[in-house]
């Protein structure tokens, strides 16, 4: 079984628990009493390369990463160091995540914030919106391709903005055919957890235009960054780099700095 089944199966059983627990008219009335999602689409195609830094306690790959323990004081210092979306890892027994983390975050800043899980029912969707999330990561190799479209459609009808995940170009079209508005290319096969940054550079120029392209995974500093900006990216998701660093706040406005830098702008190879 790769990783990503593995994560899949206990994706699925805590999502049968909780769906024990709080029956979807629940979730629906708490989704409307949270407040309206924030236009994340805008701060995604503002000018530079947009940074959604991400809080994330641990990984498949990594196992335990950074202690973590006030979600909202790090999302704090990313939104005040200049990053423009902050992703939570709401995912717990891989990732050591929580829909209270969400909260905790949406509470504390003004940007936009991804629900960065692993989405397999529009169950998952009403959960982000009730505990505040604006975007929700939906991914492509998790999904069949009726369950994807549905999941895209049904976000957008919540007001909730898909970022649809790929890995491979078969991948690519399937989340062009969703209508997927912006699309993430994970530098890590969620398979095999190796990283390669060069996907990015390969599918990026296939990524239609008009449909927000975001490097994931692997940016360790700005070097990173430019690299991936000169491939064609509007933004990059940033982890494991910033959660491990002394000071996230000086980190992420590094990556800021970088990434609106004049020469860059224009860039679509
Ligand atoms: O920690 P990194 O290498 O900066 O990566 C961040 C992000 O891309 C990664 O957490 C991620 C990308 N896609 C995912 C899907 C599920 C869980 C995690 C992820």
């Amino acid at each position: 079984m790769s990783v990503l089944d593995e994560i899949l199966e206990g994706v699925r059983a805590d999502l049968a628990d909780r769906q024990s627990r709080v029956s979807l008219e629940q979730l629906k009335d708490q989704a409307r009493k949270a407040p309206s999602p924030v236009d994340a689409l805008a701060a995604l195609k503002a000018e530079g390369v947009s940074v959604i830094a991400e809080v994330k306690r641990a990984s498949p790959s990594r196992g335990a990463m950074a202690a973590i323990d006030d979600p909202a004081a790090l999302a704090a210092d990313y939104e005040a160091g200049g990053a423009r979306v902050i992703s939570v890892l709401t995912e717990e027994r891989r990732f050591g995540g929580s829909l209270d983390d969400l909260t905790a975050v949406r509470r504390a800043v003004q940007i936009p914030v991804l629900r960065k899980d692993f989405v397999v029912s529009s169950y998952q969707l009403w959960e982000a919106r009730a505990y505040g999330a604006d975007l929700v990561l939906l991914i492509v190799a998790a999904l069949e391709q009726s369950a994807l479209v549905s999941l895209v459609e049904r976000a957008q009808s919540i007001g909730l903005l898909p970022l649809v995940e790929i890995h491979a170009d078969d991948e690519l079209d399937r989340a062009v055919d969703a209508g997927a508005r912006v699309i993430g290319v994970n530098a890590r096969n969620l398979g095999t957890l190796e990283v390669d940054r060069s996907i990015f550079t390969r599918l990026a120029p296939r990524i239609p235009e008009g449909i927000v392209r975001i490097a994931e995974s692997g940016v360790r500093g700005p070097h990173d960054l430019l690299a991936y900006a000169a491939a064609g990216a509007d933004a990059v998701l940033v982890g494991e780099s910033l959660v491990t660093e002394k000071d996230p706040r000086a980190a992420v406005a590094d990556l800021v700095t970088a990434g609106s830098h004049p020469a860059l702008r224009g860039e679509r190879p």
